[in-house]
């Protein structure tokens, strides 16, 4: 078996499967090895009954008291036992799995592994896994993967799969050369694959990880290295002069521009209008007001006879920003046209505004990967703006340069990322910080709350919107799965929509859904003919609705701490009040602490730095911060060491041969063009 060969030649999966696993983003074997797992479940010492705490996953020890039950209800038939000590006694539940009654035994003594969760008032679990003492004690301190699923996929197939693949594949060879690897302490590929999915203990864990999370570095800062070598040239092939238009936007805004917007705006400008070509990165908190200055870059360049391309990570995203510029336009009588790209075109619009754009009529564009399709020919292309770049592998944001003479680049990032490590992700872009706010905003209210305040939070949801105000409300899965006690999409949904009044509209939103019917819900939500949105993260990227005034985040511990100020930022956008609630699953009181973060600050840089700092760089089982660049496993917070390390090899690696031309590295140069040509997006969640 090879990395390049489809997932169906591996014995067992058939088309059916298949869809599933592509719904992962999963299509070759290759894919398949570095679907790494999300989590590990780890097999603790065992508790006594009366040591069993709520909302933890927990091996029980105990004894089963009186009689083993079973009793049918409507469908399911119920098996239940009780587990009693001295002080407290714990109800076991399963469902639909008869033949228990006869397995288990009343007085033997057994380990039930499940989460503890209170029922009317008592402490239970349901579908427990079972264990004989002998058989646990193998198990004991083991750490077993779990993988992201998808409705019909089980985390016991994935396993099985995965070992069907490291058992059959072809061994990888090793590309790194021997001298670094040693030098780095890195552990051999192959093992570091397979023992990143099976590992033995925690510390073999963190040796596989480390390995695989330093290929994933070097890969990056090479291909960016290699980048700006190979557009050494930094002349300005687009002088430009300043315009009118620019200063007549700014003095009409309804609102001043902050001292920070002025002078990256100043930056950008001079750069623009100077001898070399800008190469620059706008790094901006959440609601600092990027938009305004991505759109001055574009009236600039529109203004001297140029194009050019604003491109964003989803359609949602590509439209609004599109709107906002059509308008800004309308308002100030300017002549330039602007066209919307985005793969949900029809053939017809593509044609249309494909010719609009090689005759150089529309000299404003805005839209999704599909700027960068072969078919698009541009008349002038002098500027390329990526937003949220995070979102793009470098592969792509070079396609897109490649579509003009060196086009003036610039790039807009929410993500806050301490200097010195911007410096090494972004070598090859100049940066300018947005680290001010609008001054008129009013400070959100937060608060971390766990489920019970449930009634209260939809009861403030239903004043709000009868206020006239939106809201959201995220949750981490998009429909039920296996094994994980998340709040899903689909059924909060029809949840919310029975525990709100009928007026109030309440719609769903999730990167499963196809383009179209997510721009219909977005344009729907953003007229507020829908009050409440329930979401997953596909809402975190830049979306602007000013009207939205409440954030609320179910099982926010499952989230990074920047990524729920991402989301966050969704809210307290307009002149209105806004709150953000954050419902923890459980009531870890650590958990609480780390959530407790967001009430006390509201800066991006701030707050990533301190979730490291409780959690600790050891902490591999933590959540990533978010999906922040393109790295499957690698987390540039939790990682920065490696990274640093990463950027150290990779500059001595280039420091001996620049284009990876010498025979040592050949293996090295085709993994990375492999690594570029076949980056692909995250599966949407
Ligand atoms: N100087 C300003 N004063 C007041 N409001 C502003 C200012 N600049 C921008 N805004 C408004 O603030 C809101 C957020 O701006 P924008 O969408 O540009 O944020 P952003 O930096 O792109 O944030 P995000 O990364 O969260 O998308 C918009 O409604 C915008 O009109």
């Amino acid at each position: 078996m090879r990395e390049q060969d489809s997932i169906r030649s591996i014995k067992g999966i058939g088309e059916k499967t298949e869809k599933l696993f592509t719904k992962l983003g999963i299509v070759t074997v290759g894919d398949f090895l570095r679907y790494y797992p999300r989590d590990y479940d780890e097999y603790k010492e065992p508790v006594s009954v009366s040591e069993a705490e709520e909302g933890k996953k927990t091996a029980v020890l105990g004894r089963i008291a009186g009689r083993v039950g079973m009793s049918n209800t409507g469908k399911r038939t119920v098996v239940t036992v009780s587990l009693r000590d001295e002080r407290s006694s714990l109800q076991l539940t399963w469902y639909n799995m008869p033949f228990l009654r006869n397995t288990l035994r009343s007085g033997g003594l057994y380990i039930f592994r499940g989460i503890v969760v209170k029922k009317g008032g008592r402490l239970t679990m349901e579908q427990p896994e079972i264990f004989g003492r002998e058989d646990y004690e193998a198990m004991l301190h083991t750490l077993y993967p779990v993988y992201s699923l998808t409705k019909g996929l089980t985390n016991k197939l994935m396993v099985k799969t995965m070992h069907q693949i490291l058992d059959s594949r072809e061994i990888t060879a090793e590309y790194l050369p021997e001298e670094y690897r040693n030098h780095y302490q890195l552990a051999e590929y192959n093992y570091a694959l397979s023992h990143t999915h099976f590992p033995k203990d925690k510390k073999d864990l963190v040796i596989g990880r480390k390995r695989l999370v330093f290929d994933e570095f070097l890969f990056f800062i090479l291909s960016v290295r290699m980048m700006k070598e190979k557009n050494m040239d930094s002349r300005n092939a687009f002088a430009m002069k300043p315009v009118w238009e620019t200063e007549n936007v700014i003095e009409n805004l309804p609102y001043p521009l902050t001292n920070a917007q002025k002078r990256v705006w100043n930056e950008i400008e001079t750069n623009m209008t100077g001898h070399t070509r800008m190469s620059r990165l706008v790094q901006g908190d959440v609601g600092s007001g990027k938009t305004i200055i991505a759109f001055l870059s574009m009236i600039l360049t529109a203004a001297n006879g140029y194009q050019a391309a604003l491109m964003v990570p989803t359609e949602v995203l590509a439209r609004q920003h599109y709107e906002e510029l059509c308008k800004l336009l309308e308002k100030q009588g300017m002549p330039f046209e602007a066209v919307l790209l985005t793969g949900s075109n029809t053939a017809r619009e593509k044609r249309e505004r494909y010719e609009k754009i090689v005759s150089g009529t529309a000299r404003l564009v805005v839209g999704t990967h599909a700027l960068i399709q072969e078919k698009v020919i541009y008349e002038n292309l002098a500027l390329v703006i990526t937003d949220e770049q995070h979102r793009f592998g470098v592969g792509q944001r070079e396609n897109l340069s490649k579509k003009g003479t060196k086009p003036h680049v610039l790039v807009m990032s929410a993500t806050p990322i301490p200097r010195t490590l911007a410096i090494i992700l972004y070598g090859d872009l100049d940066i300018s910080v947005m680290d001010e706010l609008p001054a008129k905003r009013l400070p959100i209210k937060n608060c971390v709350v766990d489920t019970s305040y449930r009634p209260k939070a939809y009861s403030f949801i239903q004043k709000q919107v009868q206020e006239g105000r939106q809201v959201y409300v995220i949750c981490p899965m998009v429909e039920e799965s296996e094994g994980l006690e998340a709040e899903n999409v689909l059924d909060y949904s029809q949840k919310l929509k029975e525990a709100l009044p009928g007026n109030i509209q309440v719609a769903y939103l999730h990167g499963r859904m196809k383009a179209a019917e997510k721009n219909r819900i977005m344009e729907q939500f953003a007229a507020n003919e829908i009050q409440v949105l329930v979401s997953t993260t596909v809402i975190e990227v830049g979306v602007n609705v000013p009207n939205a005034t409440v954030m609320m985040v179910e099982n926010a511990e499952r989230f990074g701490l920047a990524q729920l100020h991402q989301l966050r930022g969704r809210v307290g956008r307009g002149e209105h009040q806004s709150y953000c609630i954050f419902v923890q699953g459980g009531q870890d009181a650590e958990t609480k602490e780390r959530l407790e973060i967001l009430v006390k600050s509201n800066d991006g840089f701030y707050i990533a730095g301190e979730d490291l700092r409780l959690r600790g760089p050891g902490d591999l089982f933590g959540i990533r911060q978010s999906g922040l660049l393109e790295f499957r496993l690698a987390d540039i917070f939790q990682d920065a060491e490696i990274l640093k390390e990463a950027s150290e090899a990779a500059g001595s690696i280039l420091a001996l041969d620049r284009d990876l031309s010498l025979p040592q590295n050949a293996r090295l140069r085709d993994c990375l063009q492999s690594y570029t040509k076949n980056r692909i997006e995250t599966p949407g969640l």
